[in-house]
């Protein structure tokens, strides 16, 4: 078995560059690759998630071009049509590439196969090919009802309303959206029950609309888009750092001295995770912001405080506040994050594994952990953390050598789906004492 022994880190400070924004990363190609003309994209994630989008694409006859080793990529639109009509895909473990290519090809008029690895065949998808389904397309499962893999053929698509469930994932919703223009006639879609993830959804519209595609909505209760409207490249787009690999860093700050300045996000971000720097300050760390950049300390002259919170719109970045937990005084509260068992783990039931293995108290429910740190804060000295294939699970446990302790993190190049050289960057603000 592979894994990294890191040694107790005694302070942190530093500025960190951030990697592009994986949300924004895979939103971006694809809609480039459906829109018509050229677009440039700046500062792309370079990571398994967007390499599977990019090799999906490129099969489905996608033109895009890198220029050198650079993160800039030129992506030739095909208008609205892939020029291939039979491909199998397989898509490793991205729901970002997964979810919102099964809306586009269901749509496009081709015989198509999309796949992942084992854990993509667990994580739900029925609620999506449900909505499609509505639309007239023609999707079967290849192996269980309601999870990939799955195999599309050509099919009349009808206009319409479709109506989707948003409880289990906001990446269904994001789909239909980016993939209702190919329809070529008024599509509503309609959600049914409460809608999680929200923020997610912004994303997908603000990005929508830089394409030239405009969503008529109630709330976020209905979204309509009008036929006639077709993805015009806008030219350039320059990805944003990742707010939820910001995370690791602005928690380390809060934990271990800092500050640790992270840039590419910031007041002027579009990702919903910038508000994990909110849930920090409340938990007593000193945060400051700027349009483009974030930086957190430790409290003053204290410890961190513990939380109580509804973590539903920051899916992604609660899990560093499990973390933070560890390192606050008192019991911590993570509610409504029931998507978390569907992710790359089940993620409430790994983290609370693995929190107890550095001495922590941990309660968890349905949709909610709590956590209270060891006595004194004491962490178990060489735990030996388990990942479960869940690069956050590798980078939120890092922080635990701020604790004073070495910990040893299992098959630690899981960190590839989103930020392949993590490690590299957490030692790059490591201070001796
Ligand atoms: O649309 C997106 O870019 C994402 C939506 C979220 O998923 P859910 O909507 O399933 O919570 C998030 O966890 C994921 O990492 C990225
Ligand atoms: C849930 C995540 O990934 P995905 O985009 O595959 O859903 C994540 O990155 O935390």
């Amino acid at each position: 078995m592979d894994y990294l022994d890191l040694s107790p880190i005694p302070r942190v400070s530093g500025t960190i560059l951030l990697p592009g924004s994986k949300s924004i990363s895979n939103r971006t190609l694809l809609l480039a690759a459906l829109a018509e003309g050229v677009t440039e994209v700046k500062a792309l994630l370079a990571s398994d998630d967007t390499q599977h989008m990019l090799g999906a694409l490129k099969q489905l006859g996608v033109n895009w071009t890198q220029h050198g080793d650079s993160r800039n990529y030129r992506v030739e639109g095909v208008g609205g049509e892939f020029p291939v009509k039979l491909a199998d895909l397989f898509l490793g473990n991205a729901g970002t590439a997964f979810r919102p290519l099964t809306a586009a090809l269901a749509l496009s008029h081709g015989e198509y196969r999309l796949s992942g690895v084992p854990r993509m065949h667990e994580r739900p998808i029925g609620d999506l090919v449900d909505a499609l389904r509505q639309l007239g397309a023609d999707i079967a499962y290849i192996g269980n009802d309601g999870y990939p893999p799955l195999a599309i053929k050509p099919a009349a698509i009808q206009a319409g309303r479709v109506s989707v469930r948003g409880n289990v994932s906001s990446q269904f919703l994001t789909a239909l959206l980016m993939a209702a223009p190919l329809a070529r006639q008024d599509v509503t879609i309609e959600v049914v029950g409460e809608l999680i993830s929200k923020p997610y959804i912004e994303i997908t519209l603000n990005l929508m609309s830089r394409f030239g595609v405009e969503v008529e909505r109630q709330g976020w209760q209905a979204f309509t888009i009008h036929a006639g409207q077709t993805y015009r490249s806008p030219g350039m787009i320059h990805v944003e750092g990742d707010a939820s690999s910001a995370s690791y860093f602005l928690a380390a700050g809060a934990i271990g001295g800092g500050p640790v300045r992270v840039e590419g996000v910031g007041k002027v971000s579009i990702q919903g995770d910038v508000r994990f720097a909110e849930a920090l300050a409340q938990m007593g760390a000193e945060v400051s912001m700027g349009d483009n950049w974030i930086e957190a300390r430790a409290p003053k002259g204290g410890k961190l405080k513990a939380l109580d919170l509804d973590c539903n719109h920051i899916p992604d970045a609660a899990m560093t506040l499990a973390i933070a937990a560890l390192f606050a005084d008192g019991t911590t509260t993570l509610r409504n994050i029931a998507s978390w068992r569907v992710k790359e783990t089940d993620r409430i039931a790994a983290m609370a594994t693995e929190l107890r293995k550095v001495g922590a108290i941990v309660e968890e429910g349905p949709d909610y952990i709590c956590v209270t740190p060891p006595d004194a804060s004491r962490l178990t000295s060489h735990a030996s953390i388990d990942t479960y294939d869940d690069h956050r699970m590798a980078m939120c446990f890092s922080l635990v050598a701020l604790g004073g302790v070495p910990v040893r993190i299992n098959e630690p190049k899981c960190v590839a789906k989103t930020f392949p050289d993590y490690f590299e960057r957490l030692s790059s603000i490591a201070k001796t004492a």
